[in-house]
């Protein structure tokens, strides 16, 4: 069975690695990794952590192209890429253009789409925005649905999709994760300079990552302001924030901290420094979807500085944390976490509802049982 994995993003990458790993190990399947660019340079450092190379690179990454310029990019390369692969399924991840577009490209073709981390919803189509059009979209086009969670699937029953076509796998991302992590506990990974002496200077950590589009009005000026105040009141904490390459995310940070001496701006960190730097960390604040599936597996609390999430099950098991958006209530929450830290590396223990490492084995099971039953020809 031919199957074809299309990747455009860093997030994308880590969580269809176990994937492709997985795939390639088994003789029934032929794996074809397909690199659209989309996120060039984080891409590739993922890729890299778990030494995939791409049979295919599609570099549709152009300086401040419009979305609609990008799925243009997209719909060309990735037709051409079918064209020659002529694969027998293709499996997409999660909520990217690179993922609807693949799937789009796909059912044109007649070639069935399995989407992996299927029906997370917001229910607001402007947060994530596009993201969230992304996944009603693939939720369409596909023909099997591979569902992180019951309330994931769930979603998907609600809207109609008949429930044979659904498995509940847990997250892919977490088999990535959770090899990841216990390779950094053996052999703890090279840090740059800068942050291992960091880390080594302060007591506590916080670790921050924000990235989202809509973050850039308000949330993301209201959360520099807190975490400036924040490292003021603390000095004995050293606050992490791993930047995202978009300029004007990167501005807004530049702007509002670069002066506190307890806060590091770091360039995005590979996967297994990142993960090593989770480990450690006593608190995570982010508007990322991955780091809300990793904290509750690391034991690491979490504030999510968004409105709303897709990722409820968080919320549920008390790992995570809506953040409000004002500073003075950003503060108040943060201190109240520091207030009563763990030492450092030490973990709390919480149910991970995301996954228990083995979605990717679940997923191939899957296509298994597809290609025995045989599809008719497109
Ligand atoms: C709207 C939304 O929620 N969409 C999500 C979105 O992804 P995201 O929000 O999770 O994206 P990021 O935060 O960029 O990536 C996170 C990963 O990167 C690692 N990391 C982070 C910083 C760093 O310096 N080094 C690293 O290695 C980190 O541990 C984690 O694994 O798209 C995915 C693809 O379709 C979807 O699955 C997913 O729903």
């Amino acid at each position: 069975m031919q199957v074809a994995l299309f990747a455009g993003t860093r997030p994308e990458a880590i969580k269809l690695a176990p994937l492709v790993q997985a795939l390639r190990k088994d003789a029934v399947f032929d794996a074809t990794l397909i690199a659209s660019g989309q996120h060039d340079s984080l891409l590739y450092q993922a890729l890299n952590d778990f030494s995939l190379t791409p049979d295919f690179d599609l570099k549709v990454m152009r300086p401040r192209q419009s979305l609609a310029e990008l799925s243009a990019r997209l719909f060309a390369g990735i037709d051409g890429v079918l064209e020659e692969v002529r694969p027998d399924w293709v499996l997409v991840q999660g909520d990217t253009a690179t993922a609807q577009v693949a799937a789009h490209c796909a059912f044109y073709r007649g070639i069935p789409v399995g989407h992996v981390e299927a029906g997370l919803r917001s229910h607001d189509l402007s947060a994530p925005f596009p993201e969230e059009l992304n996944r009603r979209i693939l939720t369409l086009l596909a023909e099997l649905h591979f569902a992180p969670t019951r309330q994931a699937a769930a979603n998907l029953r609600a809207e109609g999709v008949p429930p044979e076509r659904i498995r509940v796998t847990g997250n892919s991302g977490i088999d990535a994760l959770l090899q990841v992590a216990a390779a950094v506990r053996c052999s703890p990974p090279a840090l740059p300079a800068g942050l291992s002496t960091f880390l080594e200077r302060y007591p506590g950590l916080v670790l921050i990552t924000s990235h989202r589009r809509e973050a850039l009005g308000q949330r993301l000026p209201a959360l520099c302001l807190a975490l400036d105040r924040l490292a003021r009141q603390h000095p004995q904490v050293g606050f992490v924030f791993c930047l995202h390459p978009n300029p004007a995310v990167r501005q807004t940070i530049h702007d509002r901290l670069k002066g506190a001496g307890n806060v590091l701006l770091s360039e995005p960190l590979s996967y297994r420094p990142f993960v090593y730097v989770m480990q450690h960390a006593q608190l995570l604040i982010t508007d990322s979807g991955g780091l809300q599936e990793e904290a509750p597996s690391l034991g690491v609390p979490l504030l999510v500085t968004r409105a709303v999430t897709e990722r409820p099950e968080g919320l549920a098991t008390g790992c995570a944390e809506l953040l409000p958006l004002e500073p003075e209530d950003i503060v108040f929450r943060v201190r109240q976490h520091l207030a009563a830290p763990l030492p450092r590396g030490e973990q709390r223990a919480f149910p991970n509802p995301y996954g228990d490492g083995r979605a990717s084995l679940r997923i191939l099971a899957a296509l298994r049982q597809e290609s025995s039953r045989g599809r008719p020809a497109a």
